[in-house]
C-alpha cells in the first residue's frame, strides 16, 4: 500500500491456540496457520516493494511457549533465573516464529522475525521497556515485523513471560496503531449462554463469563486478554480465524473492547 503512515497501522495477533495444537507439545496446526496466512497474504495490508507496510504481526505461544513455561513454573508474574528454563521457553518460541515466518514468506508476505528477549525488559514495578525503533524501522522499509510472546528480563526476578497480548497493547500505544485485532479460537468473547458479546467496556460486567484457556496457558486466558485490552487507550477487537480477512479489510468481526 503506497505511502502508508503510522496512522494506518494495524496490529494483528495470531493466538497460539489458533496456530498450534495446544494439547500436543510443539505441534503446529498446519491447516489453521495456512488459513490465517492466506487471509493476511490476500489483504491490502501487505506493502508493494519499496512502500511502508501498515501491518505488524504478533503471535502467541500455544503448545510451544506455554508448555515449557508451565513445566518450569514461569508466568507473567513468576520469574526464574534458571538458564535451562530461559533456553527452553525462548527456544520453543523461536521455533514457532520460524514456522510462522516461513509460511508468511511462502505466501508472499515480506515477514521478518523480531525476538522480544533481545530488546524488551520489565523493571521492578513490572513496567515494560519496549523500544520500537527496530519494529517501526522495518515496517517503514516495507517489511512486516513478526513478534511473539517470549521470556524477558525482569528486575529482581530473572525472566518472566511477556505475553503476545502485552506486546500488542505495548506496541499499539507506542506506535499509535489505528486498528488492533486479536484472533483466537473463538468467534469473539462469549457470554454465559455462549453467544458472542458485541462490545465490552468494563471488566466487571463480563467477569463471570470469562475463564482461563482450555489448554496449558500461563498468561491468563480470555480473562487476561480482556483486562489487557481494556487498559489500551484505543479500541481493539477479538475474533476467530474466519474474522482475520474481514478485520484486515476494515470490517468489524467479533467483540469490540473499548
Ligand atoms: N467467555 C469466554 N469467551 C471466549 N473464550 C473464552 C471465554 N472464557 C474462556 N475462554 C477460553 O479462552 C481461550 C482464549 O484464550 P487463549 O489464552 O487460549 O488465547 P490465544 O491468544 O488464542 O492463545 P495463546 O495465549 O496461546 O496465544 C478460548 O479458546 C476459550 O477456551
Ligand atoms: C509462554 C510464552 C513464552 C508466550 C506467551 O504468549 P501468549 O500466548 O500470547 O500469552
Amino acid at each position: 500500500m503506497a505511502g502508508a503512515s503510522s496512522g494506518d497501522l494495524t496490529i494483528l495477533k495470531l493466538g497460539g491456540s489458533v496456530i498450534t495444537d495446544k494439547d500436543a507439545p510443539e505441534t503446529v496446526d498446519d491447516a489453521a496457520l495456512d488459513s490465517v496466512v492466506s487471509a493476511i497474504a490476500d489483504s491490502e495490508s501487505v506493502a508493494g516493494e519499496g512502500d511502508a507496510a501498515n501491518l505488524i504481526i504478533v503471535h502467541g505461544g500455544g503448545s510451544f511457549g506455554h508448555v515449557h513455561a508451565a513445566e518450569h513454573g514461569v508466568s507473567t508474574t513468576e520469574g526464574t533465573h534458571d538458564l535451562e528454563a530461559v533456553t527452553a521457553i525462548h527456544g520453543a518460541m523461536k521455533r514457532l516464529n520460524g514456522v510462522v515466518i516461513d509460511r508468511l514468506q511462502a505466501a508472499g508476505v515480506p515477514a521478518v522475525p523480531v525476538h522480544p528477549l533481545s530488546a524488551v525488559a520489565r523493571d521492578a514495578d513490572a513496567e515494560l521497556s519496549l523500544p520500537t525503533g527496530a519494529v517501526d524501522g522495518l515496517r517503514t522499509e516495507g517489511f512486516v515485523p513478526v513478534l511473539h510472546g517470549d521470556v524477558i528480563a525482569h528486575a529482581g526476578q530473572g525472566v518472566t513471560v511477556l505475553s503476545g497480548d502485552e506486546l500488542v497493547t505495548g506496541l499499539a500505544e507506542r506506535l499509535g496503531a489505528s486498528r488492533v485485532g486479536l484472533c483466537s479460537t473463538v468467534p469473539g468473547v462469549l457470554d454465559s449462554d455462549g453467544d458472542v458479546i458485541d462490545a465490552i467496556t468494563d471488566f466487571e460486567s463480563v467477569a463471570a463469563a470469562l475463564g482461563d484457556s482450555e489448554s496449558t496457558d500461563v498468561s491468563g486466558g480470555m480473562a487476561g486478554k480482556v483486562r489487557e485490552l481494556l487498559a489500551l487507550s484505543g479500541q481493539a477487537r477479538i475474533f476467530g480465524p474466519d474474522g482475520v480477512g474481514p478485520f484486515l479489510a476494515g470490517d468489524a468481526p467479533g467483540t469490540l473492547i473499548d
